[in-house]
């Protein structure tokens, strides 16, 4: 896809990520592996005005496009790319349930088959640093060399995938997870795990699964 094209799907995510209840006001960014760099959402700018002008280019070193003001999220999405060369888009969101277990720094556990959707057999949650800041980038660039999908301590989630659909179902399915989870913790019981012999089972089969969403 050119760069006009892929400045239209990223708006159609964060429109899709909305509706599909993952997110509210302008919290949450999307990108996509450009050129040396990326093409990332502008900061503070409620999806539905975004255009595909509104779109900025950042280069690998965190140069980006006079006149324009990256998501202040522009360092964590770089670093996913230095970190994962398999990984093509990043959508982060303040999702309610991946919140939620993000604020009682939290890991979801292996509750679930499905919990192997992120390349592992947990969704880890990474420390808490300020929003923007080098710190958070680098947690982010370790926590995300473990799985496809981590929360970020009092924040929320970051999914990331080969392309934007993917990325996007990525974090439809964390937040569903986060939120049998939290509705698991609310009961008070001891929750019951998958050994890590039965999600190594799983972990397996999902390299051949093939009703994921394709290219
Ligand atoms: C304060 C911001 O909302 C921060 O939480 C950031 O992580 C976010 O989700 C949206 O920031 P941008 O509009 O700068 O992408
Ligand atoms: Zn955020």
């Amino acid at each position: 896809m050119n760069r006009e094209q892929l400045s239209e799907k990223i708006i159609a995510t964060c429109l899709e990520m909305t509706r599909l209840g993952l997110n509210q006001g302008t919290a949450g960014n999307v990108s996509v592996r450009y050129k040396e760099g990326m093409l990332i959402t502008p900061t503070g700018t409620p999806y539905d005005k975004m255009t595909i002008d509104s779109i900025v280019y950042v280069d690998s070193e965190g140069h980006y496009e006079q006149g324009k003001l990256p998501s202040s999220e522009w360092h964590f999405h770089l670093a996913v790319y230095k970190a994962r060369q398999d990984v093509n888009a990043v959508v982060h969101n303040h999702a309610v349930n991946c919140a939620a277990v993000s604020i009682l720094e939290k890991s979801i556990p292996a509750i679930h088959y499905m919990i192997a959707v992120g390349g592992t057999d947990h969704i880890p949650c990474v420390p808490y640093a300020t929003f923007g800041t080098h710190q958070l980038a680098e947690y982010v660039y370790q926590g995300i060399q473990t799985s496809k999908a981590i929360l970020l301590a009092h924040h929320g989630l970051i999914a990331t995938e080969q392309n934007l659909d993917k990325a996007l179902w990525l974090a439809h399915e964390v937040e569903v997870l986060a939120s049998w989870y939290m509705k698991l913790l609310a009961t008070g019981l001891p929750i019951p795990t998958l050994s890590t012999e039965e999600m190594a089972v799983v972990l397996e089969k999902f390299k051949s699964y093939g009703l994921r969403v394709e290219e």
